[in-house]
């Protein structure tokens, strides 16, 4: 599992092992590091032409510090600086190492410094830094964009948000991002994420003093651990039963493809209640399926023992009908999926009473909305506001509803009230396509079904539809139905590293 902290965390626990330390021990740990991974990026070091783009703060002194100790092993650096004041120390030491620092002349010409260099480090701003990139720092790293020279970024590309991953202006794209003591949760959400590149993590001693993290990223070998594994006493009842209500006869694929979704994870039974085309095209394709002509409003396959979790909403409908559906699923105590059109029936003024049985529920409820549908249940914010702050967002919607959210989009992220956000770390862009999101709905629904708690079975879910999506055809667009050929291979993966 990967951990990340906020940046008064962060400050905190560095404030703490300062008052411990000689002055300006952290910096050099934290600069030792960061040169270390140059080198690694360097083809050559001896005669290696290396360009640091130094702000005015610490972060700027990580890059003058570093670029110090390659220059003592034969590195050409040289320092441009961007704002009014430059790390004093830090710009001696690289002088005395005999490295050169000037102010970088501003964005009329080209730098030639920059367009020769086989390694630009970025060092305008790391967590010191608010808002998009100003000026001269912006045209700095404009023309480093344009440079051929692969990119570091220290502790964080300048211009992202740390705490969000917000890029509010200008901000640095890194091929790697050299970041210190922890991650920061800039670096595992988009937008932030994408502008990153490989993130590499340097210790500098300040994990004892760091308090439980803010936000987990998983690997395969954490999410290997919380699959359920049938074993030798298995039967289908005791491997879980999901309810399936998804599917209307406008949107009969929704239910085939959660349906899908579902046994492509793997639990026990799915059990499929809807309008009678739609039962006969899930037996179709899944004649596994126990499928009964049900109308919406009757809630009889939800009898306590009969099933263990249900998914609703793909697909099914916004009636009247559709809404007595969901409530009478909300009034169960089993864990409950809410997704697409059951999110929509919660959103707005109509919503509010069933938004307020999911906040009466005993048993877990996952929303699993896409930013649209989040702004629409946050009543108070746009698309757009959500899309670049997904983190808050979804904890705030979590709080609101007092169940686990997952939002769907670039970065999945699950927030629940109490506890960590959790970022999946799969997936591609090419998952953007409609159906997937139905097929994620039956996956996470098994997990849920098989007894799997529900913030990792949201994890789990999400992060296996994530990659079935990059497995299945290696890079080529991928449809929700070629998914279901991906879960498969995804699943036999993480067992295999696990
Ligand atoms: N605090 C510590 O103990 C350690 C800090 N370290 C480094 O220090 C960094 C934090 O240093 P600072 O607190 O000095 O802050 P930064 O160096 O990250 O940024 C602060 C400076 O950037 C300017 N700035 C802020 N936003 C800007 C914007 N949008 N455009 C242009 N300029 C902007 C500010 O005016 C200020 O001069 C960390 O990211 C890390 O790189 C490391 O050396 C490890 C130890
Ligand atoms: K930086």
């Amino acid at each position: 599992m990967l951990y990340a902290h906020t940046v008064d965390v962060v400050r905190e626990a560095e404030g703490a092992l300062m008052a411990r330390l000689p002055e300006g021990v952290l910096m050099r740990r934290a600069a030792t590091g960061l040169a270390t991974e140059c080198i690694r990026l360097l083809p050559a070091v001896y005669g290696a032409r290396v360009v640091l783009m130094v702000g005015s703060g610490d972060n700027g002194g990580d890059a003058l510090y570093a670029g110090a100790a390659l220059a003592r092993r034969g590195v050409a650096v040289r320092a441009l600086t961007a704002g009014s004041r430059v790390h004093q120390e830090g710009a001696a030491a690289l002088r005395a190492a005999g490295g050169r620092v000037r102010a970088f002349a501003g964005s009329d010409a080209d730098d030639s410094d920059l367009f020769g260099a086989d390694l630009i480090v970025d060092g305008l701003v790391g967590i010191g830094g608010r808002g998009g990139l100003r000026e001269p720092h912006a045209g700095l790293a404009a023309q480093a964009a344009n440079a051929p020279a692969p990119v570091v970024a220290v502790d964080l590309p300048s211009g992202i948000d740390a705490d969000t991953g917000e890029v509010a202006g200008y901000a640095v794209r890194a091929d790697v991002t050299v970041t210190f003591g922890t991650h920061k949760p800039g670096l595992f959400v988009d937008p932030g994420a994408d502008r990153a590149g490989a993130v590499r993590l340097v210790d500098i001693g300040i994990g004892p003093e760091l308090p439980g993290a803010s936000v987990l990223r998983p690997q395969p070998v954490d999410i290997a651990g919380l699959l359920p594994t049938p074993g030798a006493e298995a039967d289908k009842y005791r491997r879980g039963v999901l309810a399936v209500r998804a599917g209307s006869d406008r949107f009969r694929g929704a239910a085939v493809l959660a349906v899908g979704g579902a046994l492509r994870t793997g639990v026990g039974m799915v059990r499929y209640g809807g309008p009678e085309r739609v039962v006969d095209q899930v037996l179709a394709r899944w004649p596994e399926t126990v499928a009964a002509v049900l109308d919406p409003r009757q809630s009889t396959d939800l009898e306590p023992g009969r099933v263990a979790a249900v998914v609703v909403g793909p697909g099914r409908g916004t009636d009247p009908g559709d809404a007595d559906e969901l409530d009478a699923v909300l009034d169960s105590d089993v864990p409950v999926l809410v997704d697409a059109d059951g999110l929509t029936l919660m959103s707005g003024e109509t919503g509010r009473d069933l938004a307020d049985r999911v906040r009466e529920r005993s048993a877990p409820t996952l929303l699993t909305p896409h930013a649209g549908e989040l702004a629409r249940l946050l009543g108070d914010v746009t698309r757009e506001d959500v899309e670049v702050r997904r983190l808050e967002h979804a904890r705030r919607a979590a709080r609101s509803f007092g169940c686990a959210v997952l939002l769907k989009g670039s970065t999945t992220v699950i927030a629940h009230p109490d506890g960590p956000s959790v970022v999946n770390p799969t997936g591609t862009p090419l998952l953007a396509s409609a159906g997937t999101g139905d097929v994620l709905s039956g996956a996470v629904g098994a997990l849920l079904a098989s007894g799997v708690p529900v913030v990792e079975a949201a994890l789990c879910g999400a992060y296996l539809h994530g990659r079935a999506a990059e497995l299945v055809h290696g890079g080529a667009p991928v449809s929700a139905s070629d998914l279901l050929h991906g879960l498969p291979l995804a699943l036999a993966e993480v067992r295999a590293d696990g």
